[in-house]
């Protein structure tokens, strides 16, 4: 099956768990490193994995929901963010800079022209998606190939050398989105996984909700992941899924962001299960519900800064958390080494 990953090989587990007990220090004290470490060198094959090429695609879309008064700020935002990163102003230019990520930025669907530029990928499918409130968010062709885009983009990073992708997304209205995908794919109730997204105070959120449930209640039990998508989705969900999926069955580590990048995981986890063996959690976000899908899937964010920005930031932070766990896996001494007792048996 075409979006089908393998699930990473668990045969060397004990030997790189000996080897991460092994070095000089109480067994398990390095804490999460210690399982980014293991799940790297599980993924890579290798005991001493290395983070190389780190390349983040920032994919932006405009969302038809915004009609419907979800978001605190005009659509227009999208397409001026967008500007913003291409000069090299926006967050994620700042820590990409500071980290020595690479940053690329993907038109996937913005609703306004914008001019070219070396960083930006132009794959616009559309001037936005419709609104989901009244017509499904895209056609099934347009949610294909809003799939294929994410992947042809990802293989492309891995023929350049990258082996760590990271995702992160631009687009006014799209909490909405994820919102309603994040209770298709988990079901759990509408309420939980709605929330102020860029800062919608009590009474918007309430109004969020009421239109969101209006919206879920179209299509009655569109519990399969490329019918979520293509309901209710975004063109940068739907290509941070594609991507996702490819990353995996190639073999790279993905850095996950925060509530929408996770939703587009949520849909791609339902196709294909073992993506997640691939994935790292880079921050669990502010924004109502990313911690309950952290929940579902059974997984701990690195960090835990209160951020709620996206763009792809939390994730950009957690690259030197991977890179210290390379690093205790290929420099630090062994027991043996350095001639120190081990605990007394
Ligand atoms: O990454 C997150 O957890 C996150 C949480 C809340 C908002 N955002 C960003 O805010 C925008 C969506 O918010 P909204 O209110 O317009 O739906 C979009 O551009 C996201 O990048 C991002
Ligand atoms: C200013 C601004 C920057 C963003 N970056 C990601 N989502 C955003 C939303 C807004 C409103």
């Amino acid at each position: 099956m075409r979006w089908s990953v393998p699930p990473v090989s668990r045969d060397r587990e004990r030997e790189v768990r000996h080897f991460i007990d092994n070095k000089t220090k109480p067994i398990g004290s390095l804490g999460m490193l210690e399982s980014a470490a293991l799940q790297l060198a599980l993924i890579q094959g290798k005991m001493k994995p290395r983070i190389v090429r780190p390349s983040w695609l920032v994919f932006a879309g405009d969302h038809g929901i915004t009609a419907e008064g979800v978001s605190s700020y005009p659509s227009a935002v999208t397409r001026q963010m967008v500007l913003n990163f291409i000069s090299g102003g926006a967050a994620i230019n700042v820590f990409a800079r500071l980290h020595g990520i690479d940053l690329k930025i993907v038109d996937a669907g913005i609703a306004g022209d914008v001019p070219s530029h070396p960083n930006l990928i132009d794959r616009k499918i559309a001037m936005g998606t419709a609104n989901f409130l009244v017509a499904p968010a895209m056609t099934l062709e347009q949610c294909e190939t809003a799939l294929a885009t994410g992947e042809h983009l990802v293989e492309t990073l891995a023929e350049d050398g990258c082996n760590t992708v990271g995702f992160g997304e631009m687009g006014i209205g799209n909490t909405s989105s994820a919102a309603v995908l994040m209770h298709l794919m988990t079901g759990l109730p509408l309420e939980s996984c709605v929330g102020r997204g860029t800062g919608l105070d009590e009474s918007g959120v309430a109004r969020k909700l009421a239109i969101l449930e209006q919206a879920a209640a179209r299509v009655p039990h569109c519990r399969t992941p490329l019918a979520a998508l293509q309901q209710y989705g975004g063109f940068e969900l739907a290509m941070i899924c594609g991507g996702m999926l490819a990353a995996a069955r190639l073999g790279m580590s993905i850095v996950v962001d925060g509530f929408i990048v996770t939703a587009a995981l949520l849909v791609a986890q339902k196709i294909s299960p073992p993506v997640l063996d691939y994935c790292f959690f880079g921050h669990c976000s502010n924004e109502r519900g990313h911690r309950d899908m952290l929940r579902f899937l059974d997984r701990k964010s690195l960090l835990q800064l209160d951020m709620r920005l996206g763009e792809g930031t939390g994730a950009a932070l957690a690259i030197p958390i991977l890179r210290a766990a390379c690093a205790f896996m290929s420099d630090m001494a062994s027991f043996d080494d350095a001639g120190v007792s081990r605990a007394d048996e």
